[in-house]
């Protein structure tokens, strides 16, 4: 069978976005992380399937695979392929979309000049539903339940956690270009304290209104930018008192834009999606 694609990227976040209302598709893990290779198939950060939804008053679902053939829940910068991509293919004339998720639903809207925001609800800031298991750990003096320490090659390092739909660790670093992103990134994405794995963020704090991000994703290693991951490093950053909204966030493939204005409100992302070309594979 031939599979339509189209390949986009959102700060050079990139994807396979594939029409499930036109098309037949069922695949297992296995086909998934064959179709992300990028020596033997299409090469991806992440798989988005778009879908209709069955619930009133949603106009779709979408579904999230990482390049490891796993779901998931939640991706920021997707969603705004996921927007890009029911446009330009006539899917919708709407401008604010509800879209459903496998961690609810989220509104994004697609503004005049052509820039995607999307408001990807509030952030989850216990830890036991991030998920991370704090128990016996002491948080740090200054902010007893928000800063937490995580051994990794024995050593203590201080991280924030959050959920977005799909958990996040956040530690500040003093560069982000000479972070460990690579050698402790996979330690804590597999860390026992997060029995659904993590995305690992390392976040350069510039100036209360601008940071420098990188992001060792979980399932996908590190990608050139993570939007829930911006999401969650700007929540940290403004729980800590580092940061203020709005802020912008520079990742090594773009930068995005990140609005929040504390416990309980939603974050609004806005940011680039950008369709690369289109495709057929033969599955
Ligand atoms: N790149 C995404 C996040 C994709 C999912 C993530 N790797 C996970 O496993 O939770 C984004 O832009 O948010």
């Amino acid at each position: 069978m031939k599979l339509k694609f189209t390949k986009m990227h959102g700060a050079g976040n990139d994807f396979v976005v594939i029409d499930a209302i036109s098309q037949h598709i069922d695949f297992t893990p296995a086909q998934w992380k064959a179709l992300a290779d990028r020596r033997f198939g299409v090469g991806a950060d992440q798989m988005l399937v778009v879908e209709k939804s069955q619930s009133p008053g949603v106009d779709f679902r979408y579904r999230i695979y990482n390049a490891d053939g796993g779901e998931v829940e939640q991706c920021g910068n997707g969603a705004r392929a996921f927007v890009r991509f029911v446009t330009e293919k006539g899917l919708t004339e709407k401008q604010s979309i509800r879209v459903e998720t496998m961690s609810g639903i989220i509104e994004p809207t697609l503004e005049a000049d052509g820039g995607i925001t999307v408001d990807m609800g509030a952030p989850i800031l216990e830890p036991e539903r991030v998920p991370f298991d704090a128990g016996g750990l002491q948080g740090s003096q200054v902010h007893q339940d928000i800063v937490w320490p995580l051994d990794i090659n024995s050593e203590h390092r201080w991280i924030s956690v959050a959920s977005m739909g799909n958990p996040h660790a956040v530690q500040v670093v003093d560069d982000v270009e000479t972070a460990p992103v690579h050698q402790e990134g996979p330690l804590i994405e597999h860390h026992p304290r997060f029995p659904k794995r993590v995305n690992a963020g390392f976040m350069q704090v510039l100036d209360r209104h601008a940071v420098k991000l990188r992001v060792y994703e979980r399932g996908a290693g590190e990608t050139l930018a993570c939007g829930t991951g911006a999401c969650a490093a700007v929540v940290a950053g403004i729980r800590r008192g580092l940061l203020d909204s709005p802020v912008k966030v520079s990742t090594r493939g773009g930068d995005l834009s990140i609005a929040w204005q504390g416990e309980g409100r939603p974050v609004m992302m806005t940011g680039p999606a950008v369709t690369v070309f289109e495709g057929e594979i033969e599955v």
